[in-house]
């Protein structure tokens, strides 16, 4: 008998999750993705590694946490694959960064800027950190039928969650700034922590990988004295990644991936 290798930090072995994962940074949003599966169940908790598997259109699927920023949303896509997942996404808060991005829309990565660290330990910085195009097609067609506000481009990654809101703390704020103005300069829709590192991870490792995203606010939006107010409740776009992914598993079907 094949044996059960119990993964170190997400404990679950194989046979536990399915090939199609959805991936939350937040523990807690977990259980509110699981309710829109069939017959979830928890299989594990350890860490910030939150982990519920059921069924959609009658596939394994499962919704694990990643907890907040590369290092651990890697090692959770990682044992993962160990346990024989090959499909993920992502579905986040972010904060937006284009004018045009407000607090409440839905946000669908093309690609994510590698300002981040631990996608360094998977592929040289000259590779790009590209969404996987089938799932980011099944993501944005799911946010049009479900009529929310949507932006499809490419956004920034970053390490340091403070970094980005008060850079003038930090003592390469020169650094911080510059490349910031460089972001908005170059249309960036907006800023998260996690997608850059699970692109080229997702690449590294032969896996499939996208992302969407609730925008909870805009700080250039604010800068800039517009309309801008909080939005915390993730639920549409957690409705996005669950329509994208039953999206996804029809159009594997029909070509017979
Ligand atoms: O809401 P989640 O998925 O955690 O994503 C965003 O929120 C956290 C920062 O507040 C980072 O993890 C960032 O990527
Ligand atoms: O502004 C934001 C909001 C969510 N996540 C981030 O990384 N930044």
């Amino acid at each position: 008998m094949q044996k059960l290798e119990k993964q170190f930090h997400i404990h679950c072995v194989p046979g536990d999750v399915g090939r199609y994962c959805i991936l939350p940074g937040d523990p807690g949003r977990v259980p509110a993705i699981a309710a829109l599966f069939d017959d979830a169940h928890q299989v594990a908790y350890n860490r910030e590694f939150n982990v519920w598997t059921g069924t959609l259109l009658g596939e394994k699927v499962t919704a694990c946490s990643t907890g907040i920023g590369g290092p651990s949303a890697a090692i959770a896509m990682e044992e993962l694959h160990k346990c024989g997942a090959d499909t993920f996404i992502r579905t986040g808060t972010c904060g937006g960064i284009d004018l045009n991005v407000q607090s409440g829309d839905i946000v669908v990565a093309t690609g994510a800027i590698r300002f981040e660290h631990t996608s360094l330990e998977y592929a040289p910085i000259e590779f790009p950190a590209v969404a996987d195009w089938e799932i980011t097609n099944a993501l944005v067609d799911a946010t049009k039928a479900m009529g929310y506000p949507l932006h499809i481009g490419v956004v920034q990654c970053k390490d340091s969650f403070y970094g980005q809101h008060s850079p003038d703390a930090s003592p390469v704020s020169y650094e911080l700034k510059a490349k910031w103005e460089s972001w908005k300069r170059l249309g960036v829709k907006a800023s998260e922590m996690e997608s850059a590192a699970l692109f080229v991870e997702a690449a590294a490792l032969g896996c499939r990988c996208g992302s969407c995203f609730h925008v909870i606010w805009n700080q250039e939006r604010e800068a800039a004295g517009l309309d801008q107010k909080m939005s915390e409740d993730t639920s549409t776009s957690v409705k996005v990644a669950v329509e994208g992914l039953k999206r996804l598993i029809e159009a594997d079907r029909k070509a017979g991936r």
